[in-house]
Parts: structure tokens; C-alpha cells; sequence
């Protein structure tokens, strides 16, 4: 399939290298150096678009691809709060989005681990529950994506929890999100529950972005000629 890259960073570059081996074609490259190749015509080349920038660009690229025509695969992380306003531009120009704040199969999996373990420890508030994230300290947000997703889904789960805090905390009915930056590490994700005479943990350490990648061009191609807004556990069959 044409892929167009939208963010051509260290994911941008990880999802170049997959495709070849994939035997995809990348027609279109674009950084914040080429803005004045992002137009219309050059993305109509494409089946689907792949976005990876960051939080200040993200809703700006998506609505110049659903412009286009052309669905979109996003999975910059940080700028959800702008998520109704993608929902609506999306209905509006009958367009395809596909939004993950963590493309790897290990990670969807891991989703699908946190909310059964949560509804497991739901019925034990002697265990205090929290979430650890470790990223690269390139990273721009914090705490990352796939911690936010982590954590609403142990509020939706965990009724002694109603909202999340990117600090510590001693109000119970907040959910402690710790945000660690190290060296160059591709993403750790931790979820604790700790009581006074014992400790559980599940945790999904990536080792490197391969993960990451595949999953954006498997949901590149699960949405290229379909319409609409689709998740991984579409795309995965979860
Ligand atoms: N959902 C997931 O599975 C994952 C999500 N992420 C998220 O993806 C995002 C990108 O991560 P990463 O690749 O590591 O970041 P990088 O900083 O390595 O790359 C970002 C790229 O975006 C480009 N860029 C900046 N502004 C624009 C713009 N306005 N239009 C087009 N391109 C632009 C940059 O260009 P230049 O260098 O020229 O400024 C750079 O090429 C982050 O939000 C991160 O959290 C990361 C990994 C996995
Ligand atoms: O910025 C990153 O690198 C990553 N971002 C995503 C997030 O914020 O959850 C996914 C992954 O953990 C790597």
C-alpha cells in the first residue's frame, strides 16, 4: 500500500524501515523542514496517511488529511483533549480516523490485562493501586498516552477512584500517575497494587519502537477504503 508519513521523526523513520520489509511504499514524507510539500495533491497519492508529530501539531495535520480525503492513523500522544473537535470535523467530511494512544499488539494486550486484573482488585481497597510510566526524556508529554488509557480504565473499573494525578498522592480518590524520563528507553509501563502485607505488579517494557510501528501500518491498512472512526481492538479483533 502508499503510505504518506506525516512526522518523520524516530517513529516516522521506525515505520519507514517496516514498510520497506513490508514492501509498502512511503510517497510522501513530511517535517516541520517541508511543510510546503503537505498540500492536497501530494497526500491524494497516498491510500492512507500515518501521523506521528507531536502535541502542538497533531489536530492541525489531521484535518489537513481528512481534507484530503485521505484516512489517518494517528498516534501522537497528548493532544486528546481536542478529541470531540476531531469527532466532529470527522463526521462532518465523512472521514476515517484511527486514533491509539500505544500501537503494539504487547501493549493492546496489556490494556485488555489491566482492565481484567482491575475488575478482579475492584473488591479489595486494601490494595492501593498506581501507575508507573518510563519513556526517553525526548519525550514531550506526561504522562505518556498510554498511561492515561491505563489509568481511565482502572477509574471505570476501581470505584474508590474518580480522577488521575501526574504526582504523588495521598487523596484516595485519586489515581497516583508517576511519569519517569530516562536515558533512551522506548516506553515502560507499570501498574502496582500494593497492600501492607503484599505487592502485585503487571508490567509491558518495549525494547524498542518495532512494535510500535507495525501496529500503526496494520492499522494504516485495516482502515485504507473503509469509513469512519476505528480503535485497536478493531483492528486486533479484541
Ligand atoms: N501511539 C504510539 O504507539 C506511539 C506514540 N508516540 C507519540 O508519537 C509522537 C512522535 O513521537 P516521535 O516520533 O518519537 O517524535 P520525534 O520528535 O522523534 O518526531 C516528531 C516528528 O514530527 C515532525 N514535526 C514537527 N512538527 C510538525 C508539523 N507541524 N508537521 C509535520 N511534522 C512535524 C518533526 O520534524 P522536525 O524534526 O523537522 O521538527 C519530527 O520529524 C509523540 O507524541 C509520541 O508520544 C510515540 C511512539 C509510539
Ligand atoms: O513518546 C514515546 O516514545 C511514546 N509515546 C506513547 C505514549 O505516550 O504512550 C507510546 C509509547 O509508550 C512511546
Amino acid at each position: 500500500m502508499k503510505i504518506a508519513l506525516i512526522g518523520y521523526g524516530k517513529m516516522g523513520k521506525a515505520i519507514e524501515a517496516i514498510a520497506k520489509e513490508n514492501g509498502d511504499e512511503i510517497v510522501l514524507k513530511i517535517s516541520s523542514s517541508n511543510q510546503n510539500e503537505f498540500t492536497a495533491d501530494n497526500l491524494k497519492q497516498a491510500d492512507a496517511a500515518i501521523e506521528f508529530t507531536n502535541p502542538h501539531s497533531a489536530v492541525e495535520n489531521i484535518k489537513k488529511c481528512l481534507d484530503a480525503n485521505i484516512p489517518v492513523v494517528c498516534g501522537t500522544t497528548g493532544w486528546l483533549k481536542d478529541l470531540p473537535e476531531i469527532k466532529n470535523y470527522i463526521e462532518q467530511k465523512n472521514g476515517t480516523f484511527l486514533f491509539a494512544s500505544n500501537f503494539s499488539v504487547g501493549v493492546n494486550l496489556f490494556f485488555a490485562l489491566n482492565e481484567y486484573l482491575a475488575s478482579l482488585m475492584s473488591s479489595h481497597q486494601e490494595y492501593e493501586v498506581s501507575v508507573e510510566e518510563v519513556h526517553h526524556t525526548q519525550k514531550k508529554d506526561a504522562p505518556s498516552g498510554t498511561a492515561i488509557t491505563l489509568a481511565e480504565q482502572l477509574i471505570e473499573k476501581i470505584k474508590t477512584k474518580k480522577s488521575w494525578v501526574n504526582d504523588k498522592t495521598n487523596n484516595e480518590s485519586e489515581l497516583e500517575i508517576i511519569s519517569k524520563r530516562i536515558d533512551d528507553v522506548p516506553g515502560i509501563h507499570t501498574i502496582k497494587y500494593n497492600s501492607p502485607i503484599d505487592y502485585i505488579e503487571i508490567k509491558h517494557s518495549a525494547y524498542n519502537r518495532k512494535g510500535f510501528a507495525g501496529g500503526a501500518l496494520l492499522a494504516a491498512k485495516f482502515i485504507a477504503g473503509k469509513k469512519g472512526i476505528f480503535t485497536m481492538k478493531d483492528v486486533l479483533g479484541l
